[in-house]
């Protein structure tokens, strides 16, 4: 079969395919106010233009505001129907053999733009972040690293998808410096904390989940109906500070070594995007109970890479190459289990997946676990890094192979800035 076009001209390793369509939030100008788009190849498709011009005319979308809003909020939240008719019209209006906007010079002026020249924002008000800790490999490294070797993965662990409520203000677009974040840490061997700048500033390299549709609260999702609440995925750096982690985290978990900055990718992925990458979860042993049981658990083959540009160099070095197919809980499995005491999700709300370390050492995915904490260095341009350094990118992708084409995110990407004075 041959492979659907797009009359806008797209590179055979572009992440951004008539087949993906992902949708961001973007400015055309810096004084213009923000509104929803679709990358395709290096161009970003103006969507208030696309609806304003009365093309959204599908019987869920013809009349309804959910582009002319600043943020994808409400369009998330209209479900899985809605986001069939957009991508369904967006295809339509985008593919090669379409004249509608392929030949109105005026409307694709308007609303085609190349994406260098306009502002990324975040795609969604996120108004709750949860971050998970679903990969086996991450948890028995960090078992081993913070707790030692009787029992790096506790029995709750196989049971349920362990999480913590993380910060939802510090949650920013690619592209934002990270400050160096203060506060307290404990070196092994010394009698009193220490204050100052994270000595152990580090990257993770995750995936998030986007809500859809939420629930109300007190009433738990069912299992089997929580992928009509997950709209797409973004990649997720969860920046983490781990001498401040380990010093505070005990008996609560995680606070001020994390919550200083949370970086996502511009372009959310739909779950119709990446339907053909779909594969069979990773076997669990033991049997989850019945509310976490799926008819059909599954999961993404997505290959996800950390790179790192370091200070005053031109050129990044790869530091981790991972798959979200690790993970050992599903996505679906994540957002029940957050529901099932009754809490609610609301459109837009950001669950990470935790970090996405594989069995290979080079799956490792964030500095703890491939310096062995501090132990070893990893090779980045000819330089042995062991921690995040002030004036380090970290630059994370995922992408998907498909036949002939590529379903990918683009990149999520910080650079570390001194701590303040
Ligand atoms: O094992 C621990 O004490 C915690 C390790 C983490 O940093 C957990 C975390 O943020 C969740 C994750 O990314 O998997
Ligand atoms: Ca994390
Ligand atoms: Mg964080």
């Amino acid at each position: 079969m041959a492979v659907l076009q797009s009359f806008v001209s797209v590179h055979p390793d572009s992440h951004f395919p008539i087949q993906n369509l992902p949708y961001g939030v973007f400015k055309p100008q810096s004084a213009s106010p923000p509104r929803p788009g679709v990358a395709i190849g290096d161009f970003v498709l103006d969507l208030s233009e696309i609806s304003s011009a009365g093309l959204f005319d599908g019987p869920l979308l013809k009349n309804s505001d959910c582009f002319l809003q600043p943020n994808l909020n409400k369009f998330v939240s209209l479900g899985r129907p809605a986001w069939k008719e957009a991508r369904a019209t967006l295809q339509k209006l985008l593919s090669a053999t379409e004249p509608t906007l392929r030949d109105n010079v005026v409307l694709r002026q308007k609303s085609l733009l190349p994406v260098s020249t306009v502002e990324l924002l975040l795609p969604v008000v996120v108004g709750d972040y949860t971050d998970f800790f679903t990969s086996l490999h991450h948890t028995k490294n960090c078992g081993l690293i913070f707790r030692g070797p009787q029992t790096p993965v506790l029995d709750n662990w196989y049971r349920l998808p362990v999480a913590y409520h993380g910060r939802a203000s510090s949650v920013v677009i690619s592209g934002t410096d990270i400050v160096r974040p203060r506060g307290q840490a404990h070196p092994i061997g010394s009698s009193t904390p220490y204050f100052g700048p994270s000595l152990k500033l580090d990257f993770e390299l995750e995936m998030a989940t986007i809500v859809g549709p939420g629930n109300e609260l007190g009433k738990p999702v069912d299992i089997n109906n929580a992928e009509d609440h997950i709209f797409g995925l973004v990649v997720m750096n969860d920046w983490s500070a781990r001498d401040i982690q380990a010093w505070e985290y005990i008996p609560l978990g995680p606070f001020l070594g994390k919550s200083f900055g949370t970086t996502i990718s511009p372009w959310i992925v739909t779950l119709e995007a990446l339907e053909p990458f779909a594969c069979e979860a990773p076997k669990q042993d033991p049997p989850p109970l019945p509310y976490l049981t799926e008819k059909v658990s599954r999961i993404y083959d997505i290959s996800l890479e950390a790179h790192i540009k370091p200070a005053g160099h031109e050129d990044s070095g790869v530091v981790s190459r991972t798959n979200l197919k690790h993970l050992y809980w599903t996505l679906t499995q994540q957002l029940a289990h957050h529901t099932i005491n009754g809490c609610n999700l609301r459109p837009g709300d950001l669950l990470g997946t935790g970090t996405v370390s594989g069995p290979e050492p080079e799956s490792r995915a964030c500095l703890l676990e491939l310096t062995w904490n501090g132990q070893n260095a990893v090779p980045v341009n000819g330089l042995n890094k062991k921690f995040l350094e002030d004036g380090d990118e970290v630059i994370l992708t995922g992408y998907c192979k498909g036949n002939g084409y590529t379903i990918g995110f683009g990149t999520c990407s910080g650079k570390i800035v001194p701590a303040a004075p």
